[in-house]
């Protein structure tokens, strides 16, 4: 189904080595280096500004880095053949058209993709969009965005998902559907790398953390090892990200 030209996207294992980014004078990422491994779900936490989104946009193709590699089993991002069925991922907004009504946005993603309509419905039916799904994307509400996001990332199936800030704008309903996603996704071999503010959140889903700061990887491992004698992951957090 999914695949590389060279290698196909079988376990995958996402290798973020020694990136470094720069913007202008400004370094963004200094030898920022973590592994997310299948079957794990991955916390990527830190302050405002501290370099996720740019991880996370490097990592899909959507950056580049001035040194260092952003590899899924090996491969970057731009080089799987059909990378829906590979990774999904959301970044900011839903990526839809706002003339769009979710379904017609759905479709067209999918057939870039050749996935079928009848997965479209699936995905449909997964994010609780149904009664939304004919509704044009301009008058989404923020959580809406989310939900239609999150299900256009899982239209491929895919062994990898990616999510920058999964929970922002989300209903109590919204937060314990993608909980449970990303657990049973996990569960079932996939692997699962997000970031999010929301510690307490965090701490009931991941198994491993990697916590950047100013660009640099502050910690990584297990939870129980980044949160170590801290009494929280969020005292971790604290005592890790202020200098
Ligand atoms: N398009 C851009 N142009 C210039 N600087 C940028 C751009 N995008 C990000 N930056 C800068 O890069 C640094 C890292 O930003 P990034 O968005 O990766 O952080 P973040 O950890 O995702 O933050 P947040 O938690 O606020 O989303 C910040 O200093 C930010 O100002």
């Amino acid at each position: 189904m999914c695949g590389t030209a060279r290698s196909g996207c079988i376990a995958g294992v996402i290798e973020i080595e020694n990136v470094s980014k720069r913007r202008g004078r400004v370094t963004v990422l200094d030898g920022v280096s973590f592994v997310a491994r299948p079957g794990r779900v991955t916390g990527f936490i830190g302050p405002n500004g501290a370099g996720k989104s740019s991880t996370l946009r490097i990592l899909l193709g959507l950056d580049h880095a001035q040194e260092g590699r952003a590899l899924v089993d090996g491969s970057p991002f731009t080089a799987l053949r059909r990378p829906l069925t590979c990774v999904g991922a959301v970044l900011d907004g839903s990526g839809a058209h706002r003339s769009r009504t979710g379904r017609a946005h759905l479709r067209w993603v999918a057939a870039s993709n050749g996935l079928s309509r009848r997965r479209v419905e699936e995905v449909i039916e997964l994010a609780g969009l149904e009664s939304a799904a004919n509704k044009r994307v301009r008058g989404y509400s923020l959580g809406m965005g989310r939900r239609l996001g999150l299900a256009a990332a899982l239209l491929g199936d895919p062994g990898v998902l990616v999510l920058d800030e999964p929970f922002n704008g989300l209903d109590a309903g919204g937060v314990r559907w993608v909980r449970e996603l990303v657990r049973t996704r996990a569960r079932a071999g996939g692997t699962v790398l997000l970031s999010s503010h929301l510690m307490s959140e965090l701490a009931e889903i991941v198994d491993d953390v990697v916590v950047i700061s100013g660009g640099r990887i502050a910690a990584r491992g297990t939870l129980d090892t980044v949160t170590g004698e801290h009494g929280s992951l969020e005292d971790a957090y604290f005592a890790l990200t202020s200098s």
